[in-house]
């Protein structure tokens, strides 16, 4: 350890990770298995948003509605269902699954890999440079002789309405912090986080608004959102697409809060939270420092190294990429990165080519995505439309979920659908969606289809076991088989 001219310590380390969340601690985790050292920054809770106020405490909250809704769906379990979830037990579970918001096991693990935690916010000061500004204001300068890794995540974001800071919004936080009830609740915002709150709120006893200005869950082929749409207002749920808020009114503190919408009309609820995507964290890390613009996205080559910064060194992994703001995908590119970092420390050549060992490829053609509604919606690779625009040849294949007998012993009466995109030309799928109970399991079989470019011929010989909601490929393998046959007669 070394003096810097302002008096401050300043320490050496191969490798120094900012940000402590999921995606920070895997390359971390990846370096010091390699033999580097690492120092880790971390300005909140080691875990970040994943951990406390996003995945992790959703799908705890989440989880009850939808046991309750599962039960529901079997005739002799329904008739042991009296009410709704109990939400002192629901409130209890999910603060056990973030550990009442204390990071000190967390912490543990950092240290446990051997790499130095470091509580402060954290700031590039210059090329391979981060100073760490203490709550107390004390400054640490650490120095990286081989990689700094930019890990800091994304925040909400919020659009630009008049009376929105009076309104005091929800975002993410309080949507997956709260312990109460709010009896009117508005979710401004019909992507994964809106369907996501409003399925549970809704489901713990909330009267709730959802407000997209398109469809829902527009990402995913079109009949995934309308299939939970249409759960959401069978739930009571007040679904309304094509609708924007122009105007938010909260005069007093304690009161109800008024959206005003662009159709001119008023909506009053007792809270209203904000889903309305996210924005990096990057506005206040020194970015200009090295030649980038503050509160960038910041864009990576597929080792996950920042383009536009000389010298092999800056990395950004996670939702501070935009790449696919996922914590599966995130960790996935600290594995890959943080490999790639050994490898150019040690000067050894890198695997970089499209599915080698230091290429993030995943990130561009398999992408799998759980919604954690009720139904459940599902899907890996491109849709029809994204893969018809990235110029495929492709057909569709489309069924019902309740043409497998699987399916139908899982839930009475099973409400699902599911899409195949294939590409005629390899005869390899480039995409799969399910929507229905309990589809969120059986998503990685087709994640392994696209990611491993299986032929279709191929896969008719991974089966299914008789009776399980997977049957559903059997069905779709056939229908495509058929699909195909009766094209060739058609065109003989
Ligand atoms: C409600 C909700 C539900 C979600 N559910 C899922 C899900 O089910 N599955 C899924 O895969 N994804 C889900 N996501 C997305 C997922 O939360 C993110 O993709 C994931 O958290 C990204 O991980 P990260 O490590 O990049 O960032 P984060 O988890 O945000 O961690 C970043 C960390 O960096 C720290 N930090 C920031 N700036 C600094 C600084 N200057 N100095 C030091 N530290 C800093 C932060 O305090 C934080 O701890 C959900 C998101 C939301 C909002
Ligand atoms: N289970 C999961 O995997 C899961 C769950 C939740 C979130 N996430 C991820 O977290 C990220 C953030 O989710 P999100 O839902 O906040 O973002 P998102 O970008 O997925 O959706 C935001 C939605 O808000 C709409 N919107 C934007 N501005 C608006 C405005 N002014 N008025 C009305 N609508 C507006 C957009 O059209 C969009 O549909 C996403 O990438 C998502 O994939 C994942």
């Amino acid at each position: 350890m070394s003096e810097s001219p302002e008096n401050q310590e300043v320490t050496a380390y191969d490798v120094v990770v900012v940000g402590a969340g999921p995606v920070g601690q895997n390359v971390a985790d990846r370096a010091r298995a390699a033999g580097l050292s690492v120092a880790v920054v971390e300005r909140e809770l080691v875990g970040g948003e994943c951990s406390y106020w996003a995945c992790v405490p959703s799908k705890a909250l989440l989880r009850p509605v939808i046991a309750v809704a599962d039960a529901r769906r079997v005739d002799g379990a329904r008739q042991a269902v009296t009410g709704r979830p109990d939400t002192d037990g629901v409130f209890a579970r999910r603060n056990r699954y973030v550990t009442d918001w204390d990071d000190s096991g967390q912490a543990r693990l950092v240290k446990s890999i051997g790499a130095d935690l470091f509580r402060g916010h954290g700031r590039l000061d210059c090329p391979r440079q981060v100073t760490v500004t203490r709550d107390d204001g004390t400054r640490q300068t650490l120095t990286a002789r081989h990689a700094v890794a930019i890990a800091t995540g994304s925040r909400p974001n919020l659009p630009d309405i008049p009376g929105i800071k009076e309104a005091r919004p929800w975002t993410n936080r309080h949507g997956t912090d709260s312990s109460t009830v709010p009896a009117r609740l508005a979710v401004v915002g019909g992507g994964g986080v809106g369907v996501e709150m409003a399925t549970l709120w809704q489901g713990l006893g909330a009267q709730v608004t959802l407000l997209a200005r398109r469809r829902l869950i527009p990402r995913l082929e079109p009949f995934a959102g309308d299939l939970v749409a249409q759960s959401l207002s069978e739930a009571s749920a007040d679904v309304r697409t094509g609708v924007q808020v122009t105007a938010l009114s909260r005069p007093e503190r304690e009161g109800p809060v008024t959206l005003t919408l662009d159709d001119g009309s008023e909506l009053e609820a007792d809270e209203v939270l904000f889903a309305t995507g996210r924005t990096p964290a990057t506005s206040d890390i020194g970015l200009g420092t090295v030649g980038l613009t503050p509160g960038s996205w910041l864009d990576v080559d597929t080792t996950c190294l920042v383009k536009d910064v000389d010298g092999d060194w800056l990395y950004a992994l996670g939702d501070v990429n935009r790449r696919a703001l996922l914590t599966h995908q995130g960790k996935y590119q600290a594995r890959t990165a943080g490999d790639a970092i050994a490898a150019r420390a040690a000067g050894r050549l890198l695997d970089d080519a499209p599915w080698g060992d230091h290429a993030t490829t995943a990130d561009q053609h398999a992408v799998p995505q759980v919604f954690f509604t009720d139904p459940e919606a599902a899907a890996v690779g491109l849709t029809a439309e994204q893969a018809e625009h990235a110029g495929h040849r492709i057909t569709t294949v489309d069924l019902d979920f309740n043409a497998a007998q699987g399916a139908n012993l899982y839930a009475d009466g099973y409400r699902g659908h599911a899409r195949l995109v294939v590409d005629v030309d390899r005869e390899i799928l480039l995409g799969a969606t399910f929507v229905g109970p309990g589809v969120s399991e059986l998503l990685h079989s087709a994640t392994i289809a696209v990611a491993g470019e299986v032929p279709l011929k191929r896969l008719r010989h991974a089966i299914a076991c008789f009776p399980t909601v997977s049957e559903i490929w059997l069905f779709l393998l056939a229908a495509y088989q058929r699909n195909q046959e009766a094209s060739k007669i058609g065109s003989a």
